[in-house]
């Protein structure tokens, strides 16, 4: 078993009973967590909190500008790895990752299996002026205002938890509430579909969320296929400036990094090393 494999649980981590993989144990609870919030807080108030909270930044642009974008993650715990940090103050943390040049911060804010919360989010978007991404497993139109209502300027889809309609009904509603959609794939017929949908900022997640395995290879497998105008983010399995040179060879725009940052003594110099390599002038950049 390789380290990226071990974890809470071992090879055969999350498999519980009745669920075929990871994924689908996850998007169950997710789905039942999301029932409870909407029970205590109907859609209609929090419409009225996302219509009452300053506009979204750019994310696109941001996410465009020159040099390699370092997306930090404010990651507590994962199914695949168990506990990672405590992070007692995920704002404290934020404004480290901004001030070592992270273009971009995301926030896990599901709880059961990752330790995150909206109110993470929250206090990431008031202590920085950078891209705020809600990191959630979002199924429902309910989650992306909430996601907008607590500050956030993108939101991850999961193109592999999502029927291609219900991923297309839930782009366009993260783009009326004036955010960007991350559109998460992990294999060709998975960036057929992100693309069909319209999306213009794809992550290649290299872990496969059915079994948690990571495999770096498959960005360079599906990033060559994409358009120009699309945001080309490499997900997972960053754990320093060689992974991000790897990633940036194959025409990544982004990485997104969370093990590799939430574990350094200093988080503010892990991200500033990665952005440093990223603005390298032998650093590949994508071809536009
Ligand atoms: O900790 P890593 O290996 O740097 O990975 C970060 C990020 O890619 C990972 O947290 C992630 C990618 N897609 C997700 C979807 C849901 C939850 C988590 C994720």
């Amino acid at each position: 078993m390789t380290s990226d494999q071990a974890g809470a649980g071992g090879g055969s981590a999350g498999h519980g009973p009745g669920h075929a993989n990871v994924l689908e144990e996850i998007l169950a609870g997710v789905r039942e967590e999301v029932a409870a919030r909407q029970e205590r807080t109907p859609l209609e108030e929090v419409r009225a909190r996302a219509a009452a909270t300053p506009a979204a930044i750019d994310a696109y642009a941001a996410l465009r500008k020159p040099g390699v974008a370092v997306i930090a993650e404010v990651k507590r715990s994962s199914p695949s790895r168990g506990a990672l940090a405590d992070i007692p103050d995920p704002a404290d943390l934020a404004e480290q990752y901004a001030a070592g040049g992270a273009r971009c911060i995301s926030v896990l804010t599901e709880g059961r299996w990752f330790g995150g919360s909206l109110a993470d989010l929250a206090a990431v978007r008031a202590a920085v002026g950078v891209p705020v991404l809600r990191k959630d497993f979002v199924v429902s139109s309910y989650q992306v205002h909430e996601a907008r209502a607590h500050g956030a300027d993108l939101v991850l889809l999961i193109v592999a938890a999502l029927e291609q309609n219900v991923l297309v009904g839930l782009l366009e509603r993260i783009e009326s509430l004036g955010m960007t959609a991350l559109v998460e794939v992990h294999n060709e017929e998975e960036a057929d579909r992100a693309l069909d949908a319209g999306a213009q900022v794809i992550g290649v997640n290299a872990r496969d969320l059915r079994t948690l395995q990571v495999d770096r290879s498959v960005f360079e497998r599906i990033a060559p296929g994409l358009p120009n105008n699309v945001v080309k983010i490499a997900e997972s399995g960053v754990r320093g400036p060689h992974d991000l040179i790897r990633y940036a060879s194959a025409g990544a725009d982004a990485v997104l990094v969370g093990e590799g940052l939430v574990t350094q003594k200093s988080p503010r110099d892990a991200v500033a090393e990665l952005v440093n390599a990223g603005n390298h002038p032998a650093t590949p950049r994508p071809v536009r």
